[in-house]
């Protein structure tokens, strides 16, 4: 029997996900969907899938599919725009969302202008595991470093980012032995105190537009690494996102814009 599902596909700084309101349309197979629906060609296409449902310790849910139907357990670009969809849908009137993750309960913090919500600043948590890495023989950069934002990222300054194949090392590097469950990969560059050039190769879906777990790494490690101070710019291909760490064992806040592209139906069998 077909099922009409009723989505809406969101951008953040050009990282596009197809978000369906699980509450409303469950959505049994959310791998398979994730993979379909995203192909540009023959799909809706985007960088994956988002479902908003139910929590019974936050106000809402979200689960993220990467394009190959891999289920991450953090989305910062997602976050943002969930907090636009929830508030201008009406599902909720509140401007500070509790928002339950698999890396757990995020708060949203949304700015409406005449309920238009078009920029959202997220407690993303605690950065974790921030360690420098050797890579080894056989990848083209010597050494990166390590940090969980709930998700795994390995982010890597280089002295001119143009120079970077993202398409030809990416691949490579997300499968690095160093992370057996595959990881983000992000190439730095610090461009000013408080600007980093960031390029990124996503683990399930390979070059976005911008990575909102993938900037806030990158603006740890450049702190870690003694690069920046705890308050950067990070201006990804789609766009700049403003992170604040409030430094080791602390919370860590993104913030930036969230954009609706369309509102779509697509049938299901
Ligand atoms: N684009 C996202 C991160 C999506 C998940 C990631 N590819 C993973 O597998 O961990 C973001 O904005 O954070």
């Amino acid at each position: 029997m077909e099922r009409k599902i009723e989505f809406t596909k969101m951008q953040g700084l050009g990282n596009d996900y197809i978000y369906v309101d699980v509450m409303k349309y469950p959505l049994p197979d959310p791998e398979r969907y994730a993979v379909e629906w995203s192909r540009p060609h023959t799909g809706i296409g985007s960088d994956g899938l988002v479902l908003i449902g139910r929590s019974d310790r936050a106000d809402f849910s979200m689960r993220i599919f990467n394009a190959d139907g891999s289920e991450a357990k953090m989305c910062g670009n997602a976050s943002r725009c969930i907090g636009k969809y929830l508030y201008e849908k009406g599902l909720t009137g509140k401007t500070e969302i509790l928002l339950d993750t698999l890396s757990g309960v995020k708060v949203l913090h949304l700015f409406p202008e005449q309920g238009v919500v078009n920029r959202v600043s997220v407690d993303m948590g605690v950065p974790a595991d921030i360690h420098p890495v050797t890579l080894g023989d056989g990848f083209p950069y010597a050494e990166g470093i390590a940090v969980s934002m709930g998700n795994p990222h390995l982010v890597i300054f280089v002295d001119d980012i143009s120079q970077v194949a993202l398409q030809d090392v990416g691949p490579a590097l997300e499968r690095h032995p160093l992370f057996p469950d595959r990881v983000n990969v992000e190439f730095a560059q610090v461009i000013g105190e408080g600007e980093i050039r960031m390029r990124v190769w996503e683990r399930g879906s390979g070059i976005t537009q911008a990575c909102g777990t993938g900037a806030c790494a990158t603006a740890v490690a450049a702190s870690f690494a003694g690069r920046c101070r705890n308050e950067s710019d990070v201006v990804m291909d789609g766009g700049v996102l403003h992170i604040r760490w409030t430094g080791e064992g602390g919370h860590l806040f993104m913030t930036g814009p969230a954009v609706k592209v369309f509102d779509g139906v697509i049938e299901i069998s």
